[in-house]
């Protein structure tokens, strides 16, 4: 998106390979390999020269690094980061940092901010925050509209971005609600699974309706227990990225639970080595729910579709079959 209107635009790629053909082709072979990048767009496998080309930048817009890792991959670059950033002083040009990772580490069950501050707390100057909304990589790509909001708690972070995207096709938004914008991105992909799941079943329309109503009830809910402001949940991050999501071919979280709707394994599914994120966070979420005494029943069912062997139908009888309530 960005270099669709800009000429410093640099993708850093750790795979040397894939940046040769990004940077001199303008396709990326594994991921879209039948859409023209844009020409500006650049690319390098040298980490020190990618990011010393983020340093040089001259104003805050040019100082902007996006990266686009899975949760997986978010700990490791933060801390080549902070490795390779030459010592700073508090007098040093600000830069602007941003993730778009959409999850809970399955493990320590911590957000990707709390992983941010960890490698890189303390750097002179380094201002971090989240990008995030409806956003299918493939569209963005082919130049289609695309809204998203950055969260982060200095306002210059959110500016340095509207800054740096305007001219594209993107839009940018800002909040400074950084862990509401991570809980509708990381619940929004579990609320996925279960709507491929009810559309693998072929439980109808009115069914995907109900998980995406009650599915963002219970991210609000988690989401507000943990910091977050129940305003976010119904914006980009959450309702607009939890619709898009739910509904969008395009989902790899839907596209597993429409899989297991339709009776594979998701050992079979994931064989291939795709990104759901969904799948290593629902665990997370759900622990995190008990923790707060929350009841999250969505999330529950798709813990005990995913790894507890119950069968879709069951989960199906059980979520309907819970005490009648309010609204
Ligand atoms: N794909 C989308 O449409 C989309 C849209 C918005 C947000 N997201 C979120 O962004 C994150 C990345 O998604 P994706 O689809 O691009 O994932 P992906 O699996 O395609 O990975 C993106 C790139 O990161 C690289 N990578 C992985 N681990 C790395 C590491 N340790 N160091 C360096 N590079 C590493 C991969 O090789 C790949 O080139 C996810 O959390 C996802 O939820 C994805
Ligand atoms: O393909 P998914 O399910 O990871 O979704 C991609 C993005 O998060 C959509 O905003």
């Amino acid at each position: 998106a960005l270099a669709s209107a800009r000429s410093d635009a640099l993708i850093w790629a750790r795979d040397p390979e894939q940046a040769r053909a990004i940077g001199q082709q303008h396709l990326n072979p594994r991921h879209l390999p039948d859409i023209a990048l844009p020409s500006a767009l650049r690319a390098t496998g040298d980490f020190d020269a990618a990011l010393a080309h983020v340093l040089d930048g001259s104003d805050p817009a040019e100082r902007l690094i996006v990266l686009g890792v899975p949760m997986a991959g978010l700990a490791e670059v933060c801390r080549r980061i902070a490795a390779a950033l030459p010592a700073r002083t508090p007098d040093a040009p600000p830069v602007h940092l941003l993730w778009t990772c959409k999850g809970i580490s399955p493990d320590t069950h911590e957000w990707p901010h709390q992983i941010v501050a960890q490698a890189l707390s303390g750097i002179a100057g380094l201002h971090t925050g989240v990008l995030s909304g409806p956003s299918f990589a493939r569209e963005v790509a082919q130049g289609l509209p695309v809204a998203l909001t950055v969260a982060g708690r200095d306002p210059g972070t959110g500016r340095a971005a509207q800054a740096a995207f305007h001219g594209t096709r993107a839009r940018i938004y800002g909040t400074r609600d950084v862990m509401g914008v991570e809980v509708g991105g990381a619940l929004k992909n579990v609320m996925a699974i279960a709507c491929g799941i009810s559309d693998g079943l072929r439980l109808g329309t009115n069914a995907r309706a109900a998980l995406i109503t009650r599915g963002l009830a219970e991210i609000q809910r988690l989401g507000v227990a943990l910091g977050g402001q129940a305003d976010t949940f119904i914006g980009l991050t959450g309702l607009g990225d939890l619709v898009l999501t739910a509904t969008g071919e395009l989902s790899r979280n839907r596209q597993v639970g429409v899989a297991i709707g339709q009776g594979r394994t998701l050992d079979d599914i994931l064989a291939g080595g795709m990104t759901a994120e969904g799948v290593r966070c629902a665990r997370a979420a759900q622990a995190l729910g008990r923790r707060h005494g929350l009841d999250l029943p969505i999330t529950d069912a798709v813990c005990g579709v995913l790894f507890d062997g119950v069968a879709p139908p069951q989960a199906v009888a059980a979520l309907l079959a819970r005490d009648p309530r309010d609204e």
